[in-house]
C-alpha cells in the first residue's frame, strides 16, 4: 500500500477532522482503514513453487479440454459452500483426492475452496474476510490462511475453485486457481468481466439470481474481448491494467427465483441462446442454489437428472458443481459451539453422499 494510506486517521467524530480528511483526499471521518500486505508481499511469503505452478497450468488446460470437447471427461466443482475451518477443509480435500485418483478416467474433480462470499444483504463474508469468525475482520490473516489452504490443497493434487468476489483480493490467490466463479450476483458487473479477462484461470459466469442467462452470454463476449481497466499491481500501486481477455468462460446454469433450470429444456434453451450468438455451446450445472430450491437434500436429484441428460447424448453439459462438506446439513455461526465440517454458509450433502455420488457417476460414464 502507498506511504499516504498509513497516514489516514482513524476513527474520530470531530467535524473539524473530517473537512480536513475530506480536503487532503484521506479517509473521511466514519472510515478507518487497517494496513494489509500488497500481493506481492503475501505470494513472496507464501511462494507457490515451479512444479506447483506447472501443475495448475495443466489442471486449467485440462479443463479447457473438457469445455472445448477435446477431452470427454465430465468436470466436477465440489466442496464446502465456504470455507471457516481450514482443518476440516484439508481433512475433505484428502479425501476428494482419494476419491479422484479412482475416478479421474471419467471425471475430473476441483475443489470448491470458497473464502468470499457474497450475501443477499448481510452475514459472514468468508474465511478471507473474518478468520476468527467472531467479526474482529482480520483480513490481513483471512488473505494468509486463504493463501495457505489453497497452496496445501493444491499440494494434494487437486485444482482448486473459487469465487472472486472483490477484485482487488485477486492478484493475493490468483496464481493458484484453475477455476474461478463469478457470481449470480456479479455476472452483470463490468468490474468482475474485466476481471475475468485477465485471468488465466477457465471462468464460469452463473445465471443472474432471477434466472436470465442473457446476462452470461454478455458477459462472456465481454470478458473474451481485451480491456483496459484501474487496478493495483503486485506492489499495491494503481495502474492501468491492460488484459488479452479469456476465451476460456462458461455458463453455469444455477437455477433463479426459486426456480430450477436444470431440466432438458432449459439446457437446450440455453444451447440455443449460445450458438445463436456464436458461443461454443458448453455449460454447467450447478446442483445448488435455485436449481435445489435452496434444500441440499435435492442436491442428488439435480445431478442424477443431468448425468442422465448427459448419457442420452446432451453434449453441451461439459460439469456439474456440488455443495458438499463433511457432514450434511449447516449450523448457525456460534464460535466456540461449532460442529465439525459443517457448513455455516448454505446447507450441504454430506461425505458419503458426495462420495457415493460420484463414484457411481463414474461407474456410469464408464
Ligand atoms: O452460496 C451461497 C449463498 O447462497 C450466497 O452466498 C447468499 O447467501 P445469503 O442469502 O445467505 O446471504
Ligand atoms: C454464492 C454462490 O452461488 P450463486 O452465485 O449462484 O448464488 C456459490 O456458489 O457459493
Amino acid at each position: 500500500m502507498s506511504a499516504s494510506l498509513d497516514a489516514a486517521p482513524t476513527r474520530t467524530d470531530s467535524d473539524a477532522v473530517a473537512h480536513e480528511a475530506a480536503s487532503s483526499g484521506a479517509a473521511a471521518s466514519h472510515i478507518t482503514r487497517r494496513q494489509l500486505p500488497t500481493a506481492g508481499e503475501l505470494r513472496r511469503a507464501l511462494p507457490l513453487g515451479v512444479d506447483l505452478a506447472r501443475q495448475i497450468e495443466d489442471q486449467r488446460q485440462a479443463i479447457r479440454d473438457i469445455l472445448a470437447g477435446r477431452d470427454d471427461r465430465l468436470l466436477v466443482v465440489v466442496g464446502p459452500c465456504s470455507i471457516h475451518d481450514p482443518q476440516a477443509a484439508l481433512e475433505y480435500a484428502r479425501r476428494l483426492a482419494a476419491l479422484s485418483a479412482q475416478v479421474s478416467d471419467r471425471l475430473l474433480l476441483v475443489m470448491r475452496v470458497y473464502v468470499e462470499k457474497p450475501r443477499t444483504t448481510v452475514g459472514w463474508k468468508g474465511l478471507a474476510y473474518d478468520p476468527d469468525l467472531d467479526g474482529s475482520d482480520d483480513m490481513a490473516r483471512g488473505l494468509k490462511v486463504s493463501r495457505e489452504l489453497m497452496r496445501e490443497i493444491t499440494a494434494l493434487g487437486l485444482p482448486v475453485a473459487t469465487e472472486l468476489l472483490q477484485p482487488m483480493l485477486a492478484p493475493y490467490l490468483e496464481d493458484l486457481l484453475a477455476w474461478v466463479a463469478i457470481g449470480a450476483r456479479t455476472t452483470e458487473s463490468q468490474l468482475h468481466r474485466e476481471l475475468a479477462s485477465g485471468l488465466d484461470a477457465v471462468v464460469g459466469f452463473k445465471n443472474a439470481t432471477g434466472g436470465d442467462i442473457g446476462v452470461v452470454l454478455d458477459a462472456m463476449r465481454a470478458a473474451a474481448h481485451p480491456h483496459s481497466h484501474f487496478g493495483l499491481d503486485p506492489e499495491g500501486r494503481p495502474v492501468v491494467q491492460q488484459t488479452v481477455g479469456n476465451a476460456h468462460t462458461h455458463l453455469v446454469l444455477r437455477g433463479g427465483h426459486g426456480e430450477p433450470n436444470y431440466q432438458t429444456a432449459h439446457v437446450q434453451a440455453a444451447r440455443r441462446a449460445l450458438e445463436e450468438v456464436g458461443l461454443t455451446p458448453r455449460m454447467m450445472v450447478d446442483c445448488s442454489h435455485a436449481n435445489a430450491r435452496k434444500d441440499h437434500r435435492r442436491q442428488s436429484q439435480v445431478f442424477l437428472d443431468v448425468l442422465a441428460q448427459r448419457l442420452a447424448g446432451e453434449t453441451a453439459l461439459a460439469g456439474l458443481m456440488i455443495e458438499s462438506h463433511l457432514h450434511e446439513g449447516k449450523q448457525a455461526l456460534a464460535p466456540g459451539r461449532l460442529r465439525h465440517g459443517v457448513s455455516v454458509t448454505d446447507a450441504c450433502i454430506g461425505w458419503e453422499t458426495t462420495e457415493h455420488l460420484l463414484q457411481s457417476a463414474a461407474e456410469r460414464l464408464r
